[in-house]
Parts: structure tokens; sequence; C-alpha cells
């Protein structure tokens, strides 16, 4: 009895005045029953860069993205970001702008995470109900708005899902880290069993979903074009200075490209190439337009172009793929140039994301063994602190 007050004094008011009234058992049985169904949510948190919504908002994205020492390091970064976000506002604008006024990223993330969410109460009934979370990094909703939701809804197991398929200390290390300070600013360390889904590349559900969009855009080619199709793999580059860091980013982008090919039996040459650099340093190549007008030269008519990095449309899809590359082929003599659709509201993707999260509770992992290990050259203490802070959560370190 003294145990089941405790229990009690522990859940709604509402149910202890309830239960006091008639201390019969089945009263009891009733109150907890109750309790179970108001049981917290399982929180799923999504996190990911983000994209201006519209065009008004482009300006603060680019702001907080060159602010991010996590992404580069500038001399005297706080007022160099805003110098080059300036500059460099009017161009992308006008790229977002052809695009159709802003990024699809929160659009397509909330629908994902719906249907994640609704998938993952069926197949995980034990930790159900699931509720997803967005925490974006350069624009709104925020990490810090994404805990606070998380606090009001009294969450007390969290999932962190990094929605890049291959892992990048510019990308979801940026994100873990800025959520570690956010948890200890929200004071979340303690009140939250968190853990961390941090890489999924070489997902069965991940690669099936992207083979299967490759298969379907291979079918509008006649089977004489299909036979001299070229696949390229196209994915977000990165400095050779980060590359050199010791990123794991390369590495994984190219098991998933190896992945995908053997799900495709290997019927077709492939290149892994990289796009959208910036700025005047080196970085990793080659270059997806330089390979465009290079098999363009080479007299290849059927290049199939495949975003491999990111899981919905971005400017780079829309923007750099379509039109950009899309002139530059056909400038180039390849008559025939697809891309394969982004990801987005793809049914064997959306399944995939609820089984990775499914199969990420199960294993009761906090986060990959991978992840502990520092880049050999890292030399930043936010690295060092976010996985001390994990560390010393996890039973297995
Ligand atoms: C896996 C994806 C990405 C990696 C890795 C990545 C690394 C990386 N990016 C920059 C600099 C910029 N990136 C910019 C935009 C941008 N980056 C990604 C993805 C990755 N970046 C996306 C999807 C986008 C576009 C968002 C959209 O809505 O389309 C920009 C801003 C645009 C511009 O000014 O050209 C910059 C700058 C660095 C330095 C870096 C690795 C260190
Ligand atoms: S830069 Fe890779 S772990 Fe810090
Ligand atoms: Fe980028």
């Amino acid at each position: 009895m003294a145990s089941l007050t405790l229990a009690l004094r522990r859940t709604a008011p509402q149910l202890r005045t309830q239960s006091f009234r008639n201390a019969s058992s089945s009263m009891f049985m009733r109150a907890i029953t109750t309790e179970t169904t108001k049981k917290p949510p399982t929180a799923i948190l999504m996190t990911n860069m983000g994209g201006p919504e519209k065009l008004d908002d482009v300006h603060d994205f680019l702001l907080n993205l060159f602010s991010d020492r996590d992404l580069m390091q500038l001399p005297l970064q706080s007022l160099t970001s805003k110098w080059i976000a300036k500059r460099r506002s009017p161009s992308i604008r006008e790229q977002y702008a052809q695009i159709g006024g802003g990024s699809p990223i929160l659009k397509w993330t909330r629908k994902q995470g719906e249907v994640m969410e609704k998938i993952l109460d069926e197949i995980s009934p034990e930790t159900a109900p699931h509720k997803h979370y967005i925490a974006f990094r350069y624009v709104t909703p925020s990490t810090d708005a994404a805990l606070e939701a998380m606090k009001k809804d009294n969450v007390k197991r969290a999932v962190v899902f990094t929605q890049y398929p291959q892992y990048s200390c510019s990308t979801t290390g940026s994100s873990l880290n800025e959520l570690h300070h956010g948890i200890k600013a929200a004071g979340m360390e303690d009140s939250v069993d968190w853990s961390i889904i941090d890489r999924w590349n070489t997902h069965p559900g991940f690669i099936e979903a992207t083979a299967s969009l490759i298969e379907k855009k291979l079918k509008e080619y006649t089977p004489e074009e299909r036979k001299d199709a070229v696949i390229l793999f196209s994915a977000h580059s990165l400095p050779m200075s980060v590359v050199n860091r010791g990123d794991t980013y390369p590495a994984e982008v190219g098991a998933s490209v190896q992945h995908v090919m053997k799900r495709l039996e290997g019927k077709y040459p492939h290149r892994l190439v990289w796009q959208s650099q910036v700025g005047p340093s080196a970085w990793l190549g080659p270059q997806t337009s330089d390979a465009i007008e290079g098999y363009g030269k080479q007299g290849k008519k059927n290049l199939v172009l495949v975003p491999i990095a990111f899981t919905s449309d971005h400017i780079e899809t829309l923007f750099e793929l379509d039109l950009e590359y899309g002139e530059l082929a056909e400038k180039s003599g390849v008559t025939g140039f697809k891309r394969v659709e982004a990801l987005n509201g793809n049914e064997i993707f959306t399944r995939a994301l609820a089984d990775i999260v499914k199969e990420h509770l199960d294993s009761k992992q906090l986060v990959s063994r991978q992840w502990y290990l520092r880049c050999p050259g890292c030399t930043s203490e936010k690295c060092k602190d976010t996985r001390e802070y994990f560390a010393s959560k996890d039973s297995t370190q």
C-alpha cells in the first residue's frame, strides 16, 4: 500500500484524488490504466540542417551557417560571417526563388516524421506512443524549441535521429554538439534517457529505397539507351581540410554507393562525384559538373544523377542538378540526362526510417562505437565534451 501510495503521488493529481476516494483494487487498476494511456511519448528527435522556408529567411539561414564553427572556421568569424551572408544572400535568394520560393525540407521532414511515428506505434507497441520532434541547425524549428516541446510533453526517453544517412563532423557532428549545449541549457541532462542514431548509410531500407528509385528512372530509357546508361552518384563535397582531418563522410558515402550497386547487381557502370563546393579552397573531387562535361566529351549520352547524401529535395537537387547541370548536360551533348527523385515521401524510405528506429530501440545501444572515436586531426573541445557527456550515460563505455 505504501509503495502504491508513493507511486500514485508521482502521477497526475486527479488520479490521486480519484484513487483515494475508493481504495478498491479495481479502482487502482483503472487509475493505473489511465496513467498508462497518459504515458509520455518516446521522442524521436530528427536533426538536420534545415533550409529557408521563404526568401526572407535566406539571409538568417546563411548567417547561422557561416557562423557555425563546426562547419567552417573563418578568421574573425562573428564579423566575416555577417559580411559573407550579406554578400551571398542575393544570389542564393535567386536560387531559392527559382525552385519555388523556399526549401521544402520542413514539409518533407514533417511528413516523414508523421508516417514514421505511426509505423513505429504498430511495430514497437512496447515503446509507444512515439512522437517526432524536429531540430534544425540553421533555421526554425530550432534545437532549443524542440527541447522545450519535449519538456512540455514530459519526455523521459528520446532517440536523436540524424537525418543525414552518412556521418560528417560538419553536419551530424555539428547538430550533436549543438544538442549537447541545448540539453545542458535546458537542464535535461538527467531527466531524459538519451540515445543516438548517428549514421545509417548502409541500412537495407535506405539502400532499397534508393535502388528502386534508380530503377524507376532507368525505365524511362529505351532498352538501347539503358544499355549505355552511366549512373553518377552525386553528394555534397567536403573541403580537403575536413577530409584530411579524418572525416568519415567520404568513405560512408562510398559504402552507400557500393551497397546500392550491389543491389542493382552491378548492371551499370557508375562513379561517385561531388557537388556544391563553396569558396576558393580545395574540395574533394571529381566535381559533378566536370564529370558531366567529361562524359559528354567521351560520347556518353545517358547519364543518371543520383542524390545520395540528402533525404529530401533542396537547392542542390532542384537548382544545381536539375537546372544548372541540366543545361550543362545539354551543352555537353548528354541528350539523355536524368535525375533520380529525392527520397522525400517515398514509402519504402519512410518504412526504413521506422525500421531504423525500431532496430535502434531493440539494440539498447546508446550510440555507435564508431562515434566515440574522434577524427585523428580533431582539436575541438566541443567534440570532446559532447562525447564525454554521452559516454557518462553509456554503460558500455
Ligand atoms: C551531406 C550533406 C552536406 C555536407 C556534408 C555539407 C558540408 C558542408 N557544406 C558547407 C558549406 C555550405 N553548404 C551550404 C548549403 C547546403 N549544404 C548542404 C548539405 C551538406 N553540406 C545542403 C543540403 C545545402 C543547401 C540547403 C538547401 O536548402 O538546399 C551552403 C549555403 C549555400 C551557399 O552559400 O552556397 C554553404 C556555404 C561546408 C563548408 C561543408 C563542410 C565543411
Ligand atoms: S572534427 Fe571530427 S570528431 Fe571533431
Ligand atoms: Fe553544405
